[in-house]
């Protein structure tokens, strides 16, 4: 049977743990078929980012329109876009095809605090993708980024969400990964009427490079597969975080979550 399709638009990551190796392998764990358009080609290793080279603008919007106008997408997320110019080009070109639901994790930077968006991208990622999307799945710093609001309490992440709400996609998840000195890692998830917060045990590891990309490409993989936004977030949580639990170590830094797990299933 063909399996439901989802694709991501984002950067590969050399050491295969976020980016869109994160993304595919996600994909695989849920049975969807991964499509992808690259937008960077990043250096990198468990130690952090060396550096990266962006694709064309133009070559990004040739892969979305190759893979929807052929095999039809039925949920999209974008990851690492680089460059304002490839925000422009993928928010007309989402305009072009049908992609069912978009995901919008707003990747400003790696987990090690190197850049991987060019500094006037940003305020396009704001103005042109937020209104496009079905979610947005910001971490702390990037809503601190986004948004100037410093999360530090349950208050101050729905005050956030709030804010992030405005600037025009339908639901808001607000990671809590990074709220550190918490036994629990609680996601607020809202639409502006529903509040969820999703809550899971805090485990205690160094290795959770790529949990951001994974969370997203799980929602997105769920989407794919027909899910409301409430159902593939709260799926979204559940993998997640036995894919931290089992993160392993790879190299002398950070090491990847892990989804190997679902082979034992
Ligand atoms: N130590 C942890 N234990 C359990 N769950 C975690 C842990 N750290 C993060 N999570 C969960 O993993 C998901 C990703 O959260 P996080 O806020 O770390 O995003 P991120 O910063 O984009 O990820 P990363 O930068 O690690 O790729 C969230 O659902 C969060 O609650
Ligand atoms: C290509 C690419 N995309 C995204 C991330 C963010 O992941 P993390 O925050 O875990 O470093 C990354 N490091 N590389």
């Amino acid at each position: 049977m063909t399996p439901p399709t989802a694709l991501t638009i984002a950067g590969s990551d050399s050491g295969g743990g976020a980016g869109i190796q994160a993304d595919l392998r996600t994909f695989f764990a849920h049975g969807v078929h991964g499509l992808v358009a690259l937008t960077a080609v990043t250096v990198q290793n468990s130690l952090g980012v060396q550096g990266f080279t962006e694709i064309p603008a133009d070559v990004v919007t040739a892969q979305i329109k190759a893979v929807a106008s052929d095999m039809g997408v039925n949920a999209a997320k974008t990851g690492m876009l680089a460059t304002a110019e490839i925000i422009r080009a993928v928010a007309k070109t989402l305009d072009e095809v049908e992609v069912g639901s978009l995901v919008v994790d707003p990747v400003a930077a790696s987990m090690t605090g190197h850049a991987l968006l060019r500094e006037d991208a940003l305020e396009a990622i704001r103005t042109e993708l937020f209104p496009r999307a079905t979610l947005i799945t910001p971490n702390l710093d990037e809503v601190r980024l986004l948004t100037g609001i410093s999360v530090v309490d349950a208050a101050s992440q729905r005050s956030a969400a709030e804010a992030l709400l405005e600037f025009g996609s339908r639901w808001v998840l607000v990671k809590g990964g990074h709220l550190v000195g918490t036994p629990e890692c609680v996601d607020l998830l809202t639409d502006g009427r529903e509040y969820r917060e999703l809550s899971g045990p805090r485990y205690e590891t160094e290795n959770t490079h790529g949990g951001g990309d994974t969370m997203a490409s799980a929602i997105t993989s769920s989407l794919a597969k027909g899910a409301s936004i409430p159902d593939a977030v709260a799926a979204g949580k559940k993998f997640i975080e036995r894919c931290v639990a089992e993160g392993y170590s790879l190299g002398a830094g950070v090491g990847p979550v892990s989804p190997f797990w679902v082979l034992d299933r």
